[in-house]
């Protein structure tokens, strides 16, 4: 039996290729949680927890994450058998309630160390692949529509993505429609366009905006109210002609029983994270699917030990109406993995080989962590 031996946490700080606006902070660097955990036949899995703009986006940052695994989490799953990862999450779950990026982390770096023992995908244990590559999503949030615009013709050109999400709700709402009906009218018929409103809007907002999205040719409104208001979110969804995607209330399967149940939304963006791991990313998935609802491949802007991870969960699931939008690691100044994840042909395709597929590149982990100052300056002082 292979047991925990070890758990490691290391945060990095990576910078974007340019600021990503988005209604409630502007990134210029995106902070990643690094796990490894080691089980004492010698054997190894990695992890990731990263989340959005600090504490501004949801209730986890990158400090939160590594404190949540090195006080609590490690702890209590030092000893456990590597094998057992249904018994690991019930631990985990009776330790630390919340927290689900924290969670997802580690159960990450749990499901690549038993891939890598068995020599399969983790894909394989979910049941298997059923596509090698997703369509995937970019989005535009540049703050500035004729760069906006400029960025979509580069990706359509080099056929990397036409599917485009803007990041609205920051400004007000007539600037915010002239932003997007310029997008869709340069790019046409050639992508799809989709917003995302992290929230931002009130009722009577989100109302008037959907309506006008709708006329300018725009398919899917994401999280335009809310998460705890649930009630408007499906006012919405029950009047709108435009596809509602439920975002940011969704924390895990109850939540999407709560939404699958009365309907508040067409749409699922399923992330990993925000679901609490892998195995309660597959139950959220499980319920939209029973409930007849359209599914998409969500992400925190990870980086490619996680994004990795969510495309082996995402391979297995029969079908991704909405596609995905798992392109964390192109908005990231610089690759951390030894062999990036390839984006081709408007998709992004599974990585290849046992656990996760992927590896990191040690020299760029070491660059980029933030302790390097810390680990070099003079020490007693
Ligand atoms: O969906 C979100 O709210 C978070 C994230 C995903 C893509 C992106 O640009 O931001
Ligand atoms: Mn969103």
């Amino acid at each position: 039996m292979p047991r925990i031996d070890l758990i490691e946490t290391t945060l990095l700080d990576i910078p974007t290729i340019r600021g990503h606006v988005l209604s409630m902070t502007t990134m210029t660097a995106q902070s990643v949680v690094l796990v490894r955990v080691r089980f004492d036949d010698g054997s190894e899995g990695i992890g990731e927890g990263t989340s959005i703009g600090g504490l501004s986006y949801g209730g986890e940052s990158a400090e939160s994450i590594k404190l949540a695994i090195d006080h609590y989490i490690a702890p209590a799953l030092m000893g456990h058998d590597g094998n057992d990862i249904n018994g690991a999450i019930g631990i985990i779950e009776r330790t630390v309630r919340g927290n689900p990026i924290a969670r997802c982390a580690i159960e990450i770096a749990l499901w690549d160390g038993l891939g890598r023992r068995l020599g399969v995908p983790v894909a394989q244990l979910f049941g298997g692949a059923v596509r090698p590559a997703m369509p995937v999503a970019w989005t535009l949030a540049s703050g500035n529509s004729a760069t906006d615009i400029a960025e979509a013709e580069a990706m359509i050109e080099a056929r990397r993505h036409n599917i485009f999400k803007l990041k609205i709700g920051k400004r007000d709402l007539k600037s915010d429609i002239a932003h997007v009906g310029a997008i869709c009218a340069a790019v046409g018929d050639r992508a799809s366009i989709r917003v995302d409103v992290n929230q931002a809007w009130d009722l009577a907002t989100a109302r008037r905006g959907v309506a006008m999205l709708e006329e300018i040719g725009v398919e899917l409104a994401e999280q335009p109210v809310r998460a705890e208001f649930l009630r408007d979110l499906k006012a919405l969804t029950d009047t709108s002609r435009l596809s509602i995607m439920a975002d940011e209330v969704l924390q895990g399967p109850i939540d999407a029983m709560r939404v699958a149940a009365n309907r508040s939304a067409d749409v699922f963006a399923v992330k990993i994270g925000q679901s609490g791991g892998l195995r309660r990313g597959s139950e959220v998935i499980a319920i939209g699917q029973a409930a007849g609802l359209g599914l998409y491949g969500g992400t925190m802007l990870e980086a490619g030990v996680s994004t990795a991870a969510a495309l082996q969960l995402f391979s297995t699931v029969e079908t991704l109406q909405w596609g995905t939008e798992l392109f964390g690691p192109l908005l990231l100044k610089d690759e951390i993995l030894a062999e990036p994840i390839r984006y081709a042909d408007f998709c992004v395709h599974l990585p290849q080989g046992p656990g996760i597929g992927v590896a990191l590149d040690p020299d760029k982990v070491r660059f980029y962590r933030r302790d390097r100052g810390a680990t070099l300056a003079p020490t007693g002082s």
